[in-house]
């Protein structure tokens, strides 16, 4: 049902308008509420916090959705999701209460502030520092690569409380995004998800009261962990989105469009190309679903969480190249959305661990199965 009512809202309101949020580098803020309401911008908080209260299989299902009619809204999404599992999973009672319900409804968005200019696949070498003057923290530095920064009206910040300790010196604050002393830099001009705002965000003298600490003194760089393992459920689920939009566009294509005499679907070389698609896509989905459902059951998942994001969004590259060649020309110019689903697949092997990143922690994970 999750599936059909995101499907639904996908072609109803984010197919027709993609192009248009991506032309214009436009914000989707009256679809964005419309994810509010439908529950999508806070899939798995519980309802006493304002979520539908639904798990991670519904998180990989309704991303995939979102992103098939528009990568920049399925991001957007992404990232709130991330931040209020953050909050969720470590944020004390009071913290809950107060820091979860106003991003559920899609009226105000989050964001979650762990990369750097000068580190991002090596998180724990942050460089923004947080001080204690009496009650409070004053946070200084500059985070790079923030989505959802021009939108936001809170965040979690990551910075260093002891630099001698190295990750195990990283705290995550609660910042409201209008406190005194935050800046953002210029709007990156990206070569996809541009309906996403993304920029890097000043600290500069910034107070914030000791009670915003999430997770205690020290705990960051787990916090930074353990939500990205459950975001790279979410990212995977994008990758399925952009994989499957551009199945779908390549299959209809091929069907109408006719060369040497017949469409070109019956030609063997475009058939091939379907079927790899499609192959990883399937595959893809199976790890999605597996990492969701071993994360709904309390089970370890952070190798299975990265394989599905490793898998599908290598799959939305994939995809997406293998349909412009599909539509020949037509791939290729502005008219179609094939480039589009190339550009912004390209990122998602990027963000939220780059897909060497992944790699590292499958192998990780496995020789450490082998050790035992
Ligand atoms: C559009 C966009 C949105 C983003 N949104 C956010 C956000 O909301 N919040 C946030 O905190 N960050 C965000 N990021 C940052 C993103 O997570 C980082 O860009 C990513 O983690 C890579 O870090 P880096 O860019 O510093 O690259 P680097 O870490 O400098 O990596 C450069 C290259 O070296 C490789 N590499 C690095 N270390 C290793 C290693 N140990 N082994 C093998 N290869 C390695 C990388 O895989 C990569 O190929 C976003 C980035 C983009 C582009």
């Amino acid at each position: 049902m999750l599936q059909k009512t995101c499907r639904d809202f996908a072609d109803a309101e984010l197919v027709p308008n993609a192009a248009t949020f991506d032309r214009e580098r436009l914000y989707p803020e009256e679809q964005i509420k419309k994810m509010g309401e439908l529950g999508v911008m806070a899939v798995a908080v519980p309802e006493e916090y304002g979520g539908p209260g639904l798990d991670y299989l519904a998180y990989a299902i309704a991303m995939e959705e979102i992103s098939r009619g528009s990568a920049s809204a399925g991001v957007i999404m992404g990232v709130n999701n991330l931040y209020l599992g953050a909050v969720l999973n470590f944020g004390t009672e009071e913290q809950k209460k107060k820091y979860i319900p106003p991003y559920t409804t899609g009226e105000q968005i989050a964001c979650f502030q762990l990369s750097e200019p000068g580190n991002g696949s090596d998180a724990g070498a942050a460089s923004t520092t947080a001080v204690k003057k009496g009650d409070h923290y004053v946070l200084n530095g500059t985070k790079a690569w923030i989505t959802n920064a021009y939108q936001a009206g809170i965040a979690v910040v990551f910075a260093s409380t002891d630099k001698s300790l190295k990750n195990k010196g990283i705290t995550a604050f609660l910042v409201p995004m209008d406190t005194e002393g935050i800046s953002r830099g210029k709007k990156e001009d990206k070569m996809g998800m541009r309906g996403s705002s993304t920029s890097q965000v000043i600290f500069e003298d910034v107070l914030v009261p000791k009670e915003n600490i999430l997770g205690g003194l020290g705990s960051g760089f787990k916090i930074a962990m353990k939500s990205l393992d459950g975001g790279r459920v979410g990212i995977a689920g994008q990758g399925l989105g952009i994989a499957q939009a551009s199945l779908e566009l390549a299959v209809d294509y091929s069907q109408k469009r006719i060369a040497f005499g017949k469409p070109i679907s019956k030609l063997q070389a475009i058939q091939q190309k379907i079927a790899d698609m499609a192959l990883r896509i399937e595959a893809s989905r199976l790890l999605a679903w597996r990492a969701a459902w071993l994360k709904d059951n309390d089970k370890p998942y952070t190798k299975e969480a990265a394989m599905a994001k490793l898998s599908a969004t290598e799959a939305a590259t994939f995809c997406s190249h293998q349909c412009i060649q599909v539509l020949g020309g037509m791939g290729y110019v502005s008219d179609m959305p094939a480039e589009r689903y190339y550009r912004d697949a390209r990122v998602t092997e990027i963000y939220e661990g780059t897909s060497e990143i992944q790699r590292l922690v499958i192998a990780g994970q496995i020789l450490k199965e082998y050790a035992a």
